[in-house]
């Protein structure tokens, strides 16, 4: 039997949907054991499988989140997924236009499209209707947003209308969302980013209403990550963005207790439109393996694209479907019919505008970047600091790590 390690970053409702595609491989395949192992959150699965390379010792497969692409492609470690592949063994124009994009250099795609998002907009529709909002009109813009979110906190509804999760991805969203470059030289994609740009017009504007918000009560930070989803389910928050990957989640906590309602991400008036961005992981092969294994990788990596299989881990997670034939085996089957809200985070992504600024951000040590971006938010929102300075002052910090990093690759 050849086993095969894969390191994922999948916890809550997303575990169970990983064990029951990697059973059903292994059921299907008696001379492949994959043995799949939860390594802690996305940042801990990308640090733990560089330390493992260093030691000699690397997973077959990792899970790494679209924040380590440059790190990933930079390392030497990796063995690029279109290597893989002999020539039409895989019809890899079946992955959906975003995606692929995402994880493609010079038209040739590194990383094995697994569990992609994108951020929208969830609401409590009966938390609108108590307000006396429209449950059917929830907010286009951030006007809007403000305007009922004051609504929603005034007329006693809600301690506060609206919150966030992974607070810097959306603020990255929001850049692409609004055709804005958050780094320069293309975002890293024409050449290596010796700069970021959020500190700029855009970045402040959005730091200054989202400041305001938290000032109104409208906003209320809810903390990195998924922990904002609490106050959201326990109907503290009407309005939450978030990434469609707790699309599963939060429609199983809520069923029979409230409708919840999903949109596209708000919008400032005024802005060109680009696209919001593809988030969530790829599956990076790691070298060092022998002939034998590379080949029930490569069975494994079939086997996850499947329209079938990659169709379920959609419906029981809200990831998108990575592949246009799993999305016409989900039409065809009434799916998007009956659950709408699967279909939001998808319908925005392929409306958006292809541009540069919409293709996603790549530097290195973004781990590091988002980091500094997050706290600088977290004083803002804490009122330490003014949007303005803090963004600055990021972008100082931000640009030595670029800095450092260009230096180890020269
Ligand atoms: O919840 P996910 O997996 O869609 O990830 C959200 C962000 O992309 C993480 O960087």
């Amino acid at each position: 039997v050849t086993k095969i390690t894969f390191w994922h970053a999948m916890s809550g409702k997303r575990l169970p949907a990983v064990e029951r595609i990697v059973n059903g491989f292994n059921e299907a395949h008696p001379d492949i054991q994959v043995e799949a192992q939860f390594m802690g959150s996305y940042k801990e699965v990308l640090a733990k499988t560089i330390a493992a390379v260093k030691a000699g010792n690397p997973p077959h497969l990792a899970q790494v989140y679209e924040v380590g692409l440059q790190t990933m492609l930079d390392s030497g470690v990796i063995v690029p997924v279109h290597t893989l592949f002999e020539e039409g063994e895989v019809d890899f124009g079946d992955v959906v236009g975003p995606i692929l994009d995402y994880y493609s250099v010079d038209g040739k795609l590194y990383s094995m499209p697994f569990n992609s998002s994108t951020a929208i907009l969830y609401y409590n529709k009966d938390l609108f209707k108590k307000a006396g909002l429209d449950p059917n009109r929830p907010p286009t813009t951030y006007k809007e947003l403000e305007e009922m979110g004051k609504k929603l906190v005034e007329s006693g509804v809600v301690p506060n209308a609206f919150s966030t999760g992974w607070p810097s991805w959306v603020f990255e969203q929001a850049h692409a969302y609004h055709n804005q470059f958050f780094a320069n030289n293309e975002n890293g994609r024409k050449g290596r980013a010796t700069e970021v740009l959020f500190n700029g017009p855009f970045g402040v504007k959005y730091l200054e209403t989202m400041s305001r918000m938290a000032k109104e009560k409208v906003y209320i930070y809810g903390g990195r990550e998924y922990s904002p989803n609490k106050a959201f389910l326990a109907q503290q928050i009407a309005m939450l963005i978030q990434s469609t990957s707790s699309v599963g989640s939060i429609e199983a906590a809520t069923e029979g207790k409230f409708e919840v309602g999903t949109t596209f991400l708000p919008r400032f008036e005024g802005y060109p439109r680009g696209n919001s961005v593809i988030g969530g992981a790829t599956l990076w092969v790691l070298k060092g393996h022998s002939d034998e294994e590379y080949k029930a990788v490569k069975e494994f990596l079939k086997w996850i694209i499947r329209p079938e299989v990659t169709a379920q881990w959609h419906k029981d997670t809200g990831y998108f479907p990575a592949t246009n034939s799993s999305l016409k085996l989900l039409m065809d089957e009434g799916w998007f019919s009956n659950h709408p809200n699967h279909l939001t985070a998808f319908l925005q992504v392929l409306s958006g505008v292809k541009t540069p600024m919409s293709q996603g951000v790549r530097l290195g040590n973004f781990v590091e970047i988002r980091n500094i971006v997050q706290t600088a938010l977290e004083n803002c929102f804490a009122g330490k600091t003014d949007p303005k300075t803090a963004l600055d002052e990021a972008a100082q910090e931000a640009n030595r790590v670029l800095k450092e990093y260009s230096e180890l690759y020269k």
